[in-house]
């Protein structure tokens, strides 16, 4: 069973803050090397991608372990007001700066310390309330509320939410992230009680988000026929049993080669799934 998190009144900040940025940290990490995931860097392969490899994407998950603590820090006890919003942006984007030189310019992670750093955030806003729906509710508040030092730069995330219409990183976090709380979190355990390992519970619940996630790397480099074909392809490996069945197996080589033909890649959905792992680990059910 995975390693759980339980946060008892007698933190100190700091204590918390150095948890919360280890368990953050460990999420990614997890996240990066689980297989198989099609599309995306594992274990096994570099997937659709030319700029990244494993070794990289843990080295920048490690890059990123200070960001979280100071996001932990600083988010200490704090309502969700336009203050914390500005602190917590600020923070990002130099954590994103500081991935950025890690990676020598290029994007490992931005996805997830969005994503991430909200929920971490989120926690320690209130570190006694910690049922995964809660945490979230929080973090939502947090990334609905105005961030006026926010550069208003291009990114292949907004340009592909304008142009097929569809919510992206943004809209996912402002409504309290419901491909985590509705989705990977329920398939997560679901797999775990059918006795599904955790390595396969954990690609299961990746899965679960593909069902339906509008994931703006797939759309930015497949447009909406990738994007219809990740949908479908990863629900017919959860109606045959998920990839612990042999069918489920068999259907998920199918889904790769499919989005390795297309070159694209579900970047969304594995930042949900590290945030999932995150969640399902701090969480106090
Ligand atoms: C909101 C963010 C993700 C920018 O989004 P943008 O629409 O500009 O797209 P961008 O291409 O930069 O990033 C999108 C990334 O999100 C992930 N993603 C893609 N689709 C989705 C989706 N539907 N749901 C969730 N995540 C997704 C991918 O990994 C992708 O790489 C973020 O980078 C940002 O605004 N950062 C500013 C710093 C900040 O405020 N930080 C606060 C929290 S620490
Ligand atoms: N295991 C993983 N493999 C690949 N991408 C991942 C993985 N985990 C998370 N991601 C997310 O996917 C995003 C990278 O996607 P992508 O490479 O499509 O972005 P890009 O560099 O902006 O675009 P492109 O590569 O199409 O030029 C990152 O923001 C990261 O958060």
């Amino acid at each position: 069973m995975p390693q759980t998190l339980t946060i008892g009144a007698v933190l100190t900040a700091e204590e918390l803050a150095e948890r919360l940025a280890e368990t953050a940290t460990q999420a990614l990490i997890d996240e990066a090397r689980l297989s198989p995931k099609p599309g995306l860097v594992d274990s096994r392969s570099s997937g659709a991608h030319q700029d990244l490899t494993l070794d990289l994407m843990v080295r920048s998950a490690r890059s990123l372990t200070s960001t979280f603590y100071l996001l932990a820090l600083h988010s200490w006890q704090r309502p969700a007001d336009i203050a914390l919003r500005q602190e917590v942006g600020r923070l990002g984007r130099a954590g994103e700066a500081q991935m950025m030189a890690e990676t020598g310019g290029v994007n490992t992670h931005r996805g997830a310390i969005w994503a991430m750093g909200l929920l971490v955030s989120a926690v320690a806003m209130q570190p006694e309330r910690l049922l995964p729906q809660s945490i979230a509710q929080r973090a939502a508040k947090i990334a609905a509320l105005p961030d006026a030092f926010s550069p208003k730069k291009f990114s292949k995330g907004s340009h592909a939410v304008q142009r097929y219409q569809v919510p992206g990183a943004r809209e996912e976090a402002q409504s309290g992230f419901p491909h985590i709380i509705d989705r990977a979190l329920p398939q997560l355990h679901h797999s775990r009680a059918r006795g599904a390992s955790e390595s396969e519970s954990q690609v299961d619940a990746l899965l679960a988000v593909m069902t339906t996630l509008a994931d703006t790397c797939v759309l930015s480099r497949g447009g909406l026929p990738a994007l219809d074909a990740m949908h479908q392809g990863a629900r017919a490996v959860l109606q045959a049993g998920g990839v612990s069945t042999m069918a489920g197996k068999q259907l998920l080589r199918h889904l790769e080669r499919r989005m390795l033909a297309d070159n694209t890649s579900p970047g969304g959905a594995a930042d949900l799934l590290a945030a999932t792992l995150f969640l399902d680990r701090v969480s106090v059910v």
